[in-house]
């Protein structure tokens, strides 16, 4: 089969994916499902050793061109200088997948600021600075597609992880506004939003507890339903069932009361750690 989108209905051109946040979890499964299904990849974070071992490992088990992009996208102009990265190699890519991001978890008070910062630099002006850079080509092009990493923490407001679970609302209303945009253009947006899953983010957030709702996954199930939906042309997606049916099912309104039950669930983020935040088992790309 040609390299490109699985779907009939999509075109099946040779096709490059560029992956952020490549070097551990979701990003990971990403590079590895989408190298099976016979994308070249550009792999863009910080941790040059470990993108270079899962280019490596791609490159080796699937035969697809595998390039590393090292750039820390919780600085000002990160999209920007990925973007010039890709134009000195004369890399074109037809698949972004905006993945790349952490949380911050507690009293937003005992949060340091500089990190919230950086959070919204890479959950959401990084995100927002790769599409601007990337959708233009596929727009020329005629086709291309955009998959966006969100979480069910964007479903509502989640108090003591406030800040991250506004960039994930962020994330879900830029992709459902962005898709409707570029419908019948060839272009294809979907929102990932995914409950807890085995990866890194919980020792990078500091407490199991941010998994405030919902078993935990694991990676690969959770990146082969991403991509699923977006063969589909789906505008978001929750893997897993109970995620999903709060996702679809959560009252909206009234919104302080949306809040307020979101204060009772979160809170437990405020308690001491069950362990020491590191998932039991790392998912299964890692
Ligand atoms: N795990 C979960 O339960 C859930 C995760 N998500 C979302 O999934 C996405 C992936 O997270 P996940 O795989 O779980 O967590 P991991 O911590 O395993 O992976 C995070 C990835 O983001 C990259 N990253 C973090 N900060 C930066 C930075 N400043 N510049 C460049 N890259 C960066 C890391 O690379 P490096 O450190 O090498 O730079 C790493 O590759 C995130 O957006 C997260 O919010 C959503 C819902 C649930
Ligand atoms: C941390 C997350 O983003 C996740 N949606 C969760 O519920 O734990």
């Amino acid at each position: 089969m040609p390299k490109g989108f699985t779907m009939s209905t999509v075109p099946t051109v040779p096709s490059t994916a560029l992956v952020t946040g490549a070097s551990s979890g979701l990003g990971t499964e990403f590079a590895s499902q989408l190298a099976a299904r016979g994308h070249d990849l550009v792999l863009v974070a910080r941790s040059r050793d470990r993108l270079e071992a899962v280019a490596e490992e791609l490159r080796a088990v699937h035969g697809v061109k595998t390039h590393v992009v090292v750039q820390d996208l919780g600085l000002p102009h990160a999209g920007r200088a990925v973007a010039q990265e890709l134009a000195d190699r004369s890399l074109t890519v037809d698949l972004l997948v905006n993945n790349a991001g952490f949380g911050t978890a507690g009293r937003f008070e005992e949060i340091d600021a500089e990190r919230d910062h950086e959070l919204l630099m890479v959950n959401v002006v990084a995100l927002v600075d790769l599409t601007h850079a990337l959708l233009p080509g596929m727009v020329e092009r005629g086709t291309g597609a955009v998959l966006n990493v969100g979480s069910t923490a964007g479903y509502q407001p989640s108090p003591y992880l406030s800040v991250y679970s506004a960039s994930k609302a962020f994330v879900l209303n830029f992709s459902l506004a962005l898709r409707q945009e570029y419908r019948g253009r060839g272009i294809r947006v979907t929102a990932l939003c995914p409950g807890p899953v085995e990866t890194r983010f919980f020792e990078v957030i500091g407490t199991r507890n941010a998994a405030v709702a919902g078993g935990f996954s694991t990676p690969g199930p959770v990146v082969r339903t991403a991509l699923h939906a977006l063969d589909r042309d789906r505008a978001y997606v929750t893997p897993g069932l109970g995620n999903a049916i709060m996702a679809h099912l959560q009252p909206r309104r009234p919104r302080t009361l949306v809040a307020w039950v979101g204060e009772r669930i979160c809170r437990k983020v405020l308690e001491p750690a069950n362990g020491t935040g590191v998932p039991a088992a790392e998912g299964a790309a890692n």
